[in-house]
């Protein structure tokens, strides 16, 4: 499989889609799409700081690539009216590198946090000292000799993202005075934002294309804007420009995303367990094997999807297809098969 057919169904994004994807990024609170409780609750802390003349309170946002942390983060400072400054996990990789960061911000700064999990322990407490109290301590010197030098900083908005919350040590989860869980978006929230984003684009997007588009992108909005960058194309070179239903799924089905936005991986995974294993149980590493995969890429790649949809469980005994894979594949499930013997029943999540 190329790495550009997967690409198509993944949440994650390389820096050339990220430029591409600026253009298309809603400026405030109020252009953002869905998130109804997230959106109230924020608008909220933001009112409230706006009303104290003060900096609001850290913000922990948590949740799966592409549902519009960063997004939101650039809309926090422009409501608060002041800039932004981003920098994530991996690029911390000493305390150096933060308290470069700290003592650099201006007041009210809002500082995004990407990966947040991914921090450099060290860097980790620093930054508890620094949330907390505005002052960074800067050690000077090694070993016996070395001293801490307290340093304060302008007061800031620490606003962190994760994909994992759990992975947080308490005493940094603790640290934030909220917390924005990001869910998975319905279809017709991702409809309104193909829409938007077909406007921005000047693309003339039928209504019944968008709602093809939207129950293809996983409820994952950079999903929904690729696959609309897609069909584009396709109406362009192979159309008359016009993105119709039609349209949308000629090109759809070129790139080999189905009606559930399975894509040829996916549909490998699930084709092997139906057809070679009866629907399973069957081990990750035997599957993989048969079609051709590392365990680790069906574990990481496919799997998470497949689970979330529903098509695959996962049992002590391995994986097992549900009734809904047999259905969406089109086959008749054997009657011994795996769902319907008990296999699912009460069974715990392989680790
Ligand atoms: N609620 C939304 N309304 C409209 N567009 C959105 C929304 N959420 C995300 N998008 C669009 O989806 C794309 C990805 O969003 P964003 O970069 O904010 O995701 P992210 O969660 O920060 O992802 P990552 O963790 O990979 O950085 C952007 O083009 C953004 O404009």
């Amino acid at each position: 499989m190329s790495e550009h057919e997967r690409d198509l169904v993944s949440p994650e994004a390389d820096l050339d889609e990220r430029a591409v994807e600026g253009a298309l990024r809603p400026k405030s609170l109020d252009e953002f799409v869905g998130q109804e409780r997230v959106r109230e609750q924020l608008s909220l802390v933001l009112r409230s700081a706006q009303r104290r003349g003060k900096a609001p309170d850290h913000i922990l946002m948590s949740g799966g690539p592409g549902l519009g942390k960063t997004t939101l983060a650039m809309i926090i400072a422009a409501e608060l009216g002041s800039s932004l400054r981003i920098t994530s996990g991996p690029a911390i990789e000493r305390s150096g590198d933060l308290a470069a960061v700290l003592s650099t911000l201006h007041e009210g700064e809002v500082l995004f946090l990407d990966e947040i999990h991914r921090m450099a322990r060290p860097a980790e407490e620093m930054l508890y000292v620094a949330m907390e109290d505005f002052r960074v301590d800067v050690v000077v010197g090694k070993g016996p000799g070395a001293t801490a030098i307290p340093l304060d900083i302008a007061p800031f908005t620490l606003v962190g993202a994760t994909t994992r919350a759990g992975m947080l040590p308490a005493p940094l989860r603790d640290r934030f005075g909220f917390v924005a869980h990001m869910d998975f978006y319905r279809p017709d929230e991702l409809e309104l934002i193909l829409r938007r984003s077909a406007g921005l684009l000047g693309a003339d997007l039928a209504p019944d294309a968008a709602v093809e588009i939207a129950g293809r992108s996983r409820g994952t909005p950079r999903i929904a804007n690729r696959l609309l960058r897609r069909v584009r194309d396709y109406a362009e070179v192979r159309g008359d420009g016009r993105l119709t239903l039609e349209t949308a799924r000629a090109a759809l089905s070129l790139y080999e995303v189905d009606d559930e936005g399975l894509d040829r991986l996916d549909r490998a995974v699930l084709t092997a367990l139906l057809r070679r294993f009866r629907g399973g149980p069957v081990g990750l590493s035997t599957l993989a094997v048969s079609v051709g995969e590392e365990p680790e890429t069906v574990e990481v790649v496919a799997e998470p999807f497949l689970v979330r949809s529903g098509f695959i469980a996962r049992t002590p005994r391995g994986r097992v297809a549900t009734a809904e894979a047999w259905a969406h594949m089109g086959l008749t499930p054997p009657p011994d098969a795996a769902f319907g013997a008990g296999a699912l029943f009460g069974a715990a999540e392989e680790p």
